[in-house]
């Protein structure tokens, strides 16, 4: 019997008490005499596509979410395609925004700075139905590209987690949704009367870090089989808490780590075919980057092993990239730089600034351009048109999220490089035909990635989460197209097929886990391949 947190009100305060999910199929005179699993699947996508707006149907299915469990999840793998825009990027994106104000009920688990010195109760307050595998946490601070939401940001870690769930079936119970209170620099919910977070600024870095120390200690204490994964943490934290944790306690950063695959995976597919129509080798890509925040500089990172997998040493690899802040082309002498830019600053170029993207593409002439800048309508259209001048087919990446944030649109990316583009974004945008071809646009986001990875990480019962693994899911995503997908250009599967790919992902992480001696499931190791590919698929939760 599964088991859900239902809220009740005691001494006028809301608290959640576990209560035992009624049955499947609940007794007869109960329902409706000819209540239909089928039919019922009609009805609800039919109350579903009722709805008027996207929000609409991100709350309809966060209430059928916790009412019928198996039922959401069933026609989320059955609609992934539908589905993902709504409960995930973008709408997730609004819902995090007006969470204080579309508030109906408790789900996943709030500590906030008050409870520092005594977090370990708020984790206890958990009810423990299951072993909790996997954590996403947040501390609401940068959420998508949207800014600091603070508590607002609790449905990201819950919209993470449902594809997990959908995604690689990591039981739902296991899971858990975390937000972390430790104020909101933005005025705007500190004046809401209906923000549910505490009315106060961000605490400085030293008291956060005292926090997050008790925090990590408190989860591994309670929770000993749990991997944490960090989401939405503004960039200097992002890094700070990677750093700090990852070779104490199973974490990763999805935003720096899962990001960094997801984009190399379609960079990999994308540099294949550029390099076959332009017949220069792959190792003289040149990658530019708009945006030199976490998650440009983690992908930054993570390309670097697209060129020293294909022999590079690790500074001609470094110097196969550029950056571009809002001061315009990242070099050494131009000022005092950001630490985490500091490594890919040039050192080949000593003039006056370069401020103008066009003017960076001009000096640069990328056969890539990656947009991380959140920074919608950057790549405009004389600039995706110098890309198209400089490469028969240029890989154009507006990776931002959500999509009113993407810094090109895929219709601009095709019409300006007249259908001749690479093209892969954060968030979802429609297929288009032009010239009488269907063209498809990639989506490169993390979601591809971090069920997998997570599952391995889970099964392998890693003591810490390796680059090692984070390069084998990237690898796995990427050879985990079909001939078919391959002929129609793709650079990511179909989402459709994520828990075959989240199986192939998953394996392969587990071998890298192997391979790094951070495995503590040494039956996995004995497995051939297909043993191991048919363990993590019978490890799945189907609905
Ligand atoms: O949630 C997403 O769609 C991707 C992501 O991690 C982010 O943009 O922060
Ligand atoms: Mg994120």
């Amino acid at each position: 019997m599964t088991i859900v947190l239902t809220p009740v009100w005691q001494n006028g305060v809301q608290k959640l008490k576990m209560a035992p999910q009624p049955p499947p199929r609940p007794q007869h005179g109960l329902t409706p005499p000819e209540l239909d699993d089928e039919v019922h699947e009609t009805r609800c996508m039919t109350q579903l596509r009722g709805k008027v707006s996207d929000i609409e149907r991100y709350i309809y299915l966060s209430a059928l979410k916790q009412h019928d469990p198996h039922m959401f999840y069933r026609l989320c793998l059955k609609h992934m395609a539908e589905f993902t825009p709504i409960i995930y990027t973008p709408t997730v994106g609004q819902a995090c925004q007006e969470y204080s104000h579309n508030y109906r009920r408790p789900e996943g688990l709030f500590a906030s700075i008050k409870d520092k010195g005594k977090i370990k109760s708020v984790l206890r307050a958990w009810p423990k139905i299951d072993d909790a595998r996997i954590s996403v946490v947040t501390d609401g601070s940068r959420i998508l590209g949207l800014g600091d939401l603070g508590i607002n940001g609790m449905p990201i870690s819950i919209g993470k987690l449902s594809l997990y769930v959908a995604g690689a079936g990591i039981r739902p119970q296991s899971t858990i949704p975390i937000c972390l209170d430790l104020g909101t620099n933005t005025q705007k919910y500190l004046d809401d009367p209906l923000y549910l977070g505490m009315r106060k600024r961000r605490v400085p870095t030293n008291e956060m870090t005292e926090f997050m120390d008790e925090f990590m200690h408190e989860m591994s204490v309670q929770f000993p089989k749990l991997l944490v994964q960090f989401e939405d943490f503004s960039t200097d934290h992002a890094f700070l808490y990677l750093e700090r944790y990852r070779n104490q306690y199973p974490v990763f950063n999805d935003d720096i780590q899962g990001t960094g695959a997801v984009v190399l995976s379609g960079f990999i597919n994308a540099a294949r075919l550029a390099s076959a129509a332009s017949g220069q080798p792959l190792t003289d890509h040149r990658i530019l980057f708009f945006g030199a925040g976490s998650a440009g500089v983690g992908v930054a990172m993570q390309l670097m092993s697209f060129f020293t997998l294909e022999g590079l040493s690790e500074e001609e690899a470094r110097n196969r990239i550029y950056l571009v802040d809002t001061q315009g082309l990242v070099y050494a002498s131009r000022g005092e730089l950001a630490e985490h830019k500091q490594y890919f600053a040039r050192t080949d170029y000593t003039g006056p600034p370069i401020k103008n993207l066009l003017d960076v593409v001009e000096y640069v002439r990328p056969t890539a351009l990656m947009g991380l800048s959140t920074t919608s309508g950057a790549f405009s259209p004389d600039v995706i048109q110098t890309m198209a001048a400089l490469n028969p087919l240029p890989i154009i990446f507006p990776l931002s999220n959500p999509v009113k944030l993407s810094e090109c649109t895929f219709e601009d990316a095709v019409r300006f490089t007249n259908g001749k583009v690479l093209f892969a974004s954060g968030s979802p945008f429609h297929e288009l035909e032009h010239r009488g071809q269907m063209l498809y646009p990639g989506q490169g986001n993390n979601m591809y990635i971090f069920p997998g990875l997570g599952l391995g990480a889970i099964l392998a019962r890693c003591s810490s989460v390796t680059d090692s693994m984070v390069e084998a899911s990237s690898l796995g995503l990427a050879n985990s197209l079909t001939p078919e997908e391959e002929d129609m250009n793709l650079l990511y599967p179909q989402i459709e097929r994520i828990r075959e790919i989240s199986a192939f992902i998953a394996m392969q992480v587990i071998r890298a886990a192997q391979t790094a001696g951070v495995d503590r499931n040494a039956d996995l190791r004995r497995m051939s391949d297909s043993e191991l590919l048919a363990f993590v698929t019978s490890k799945m939760w189907n609905p």
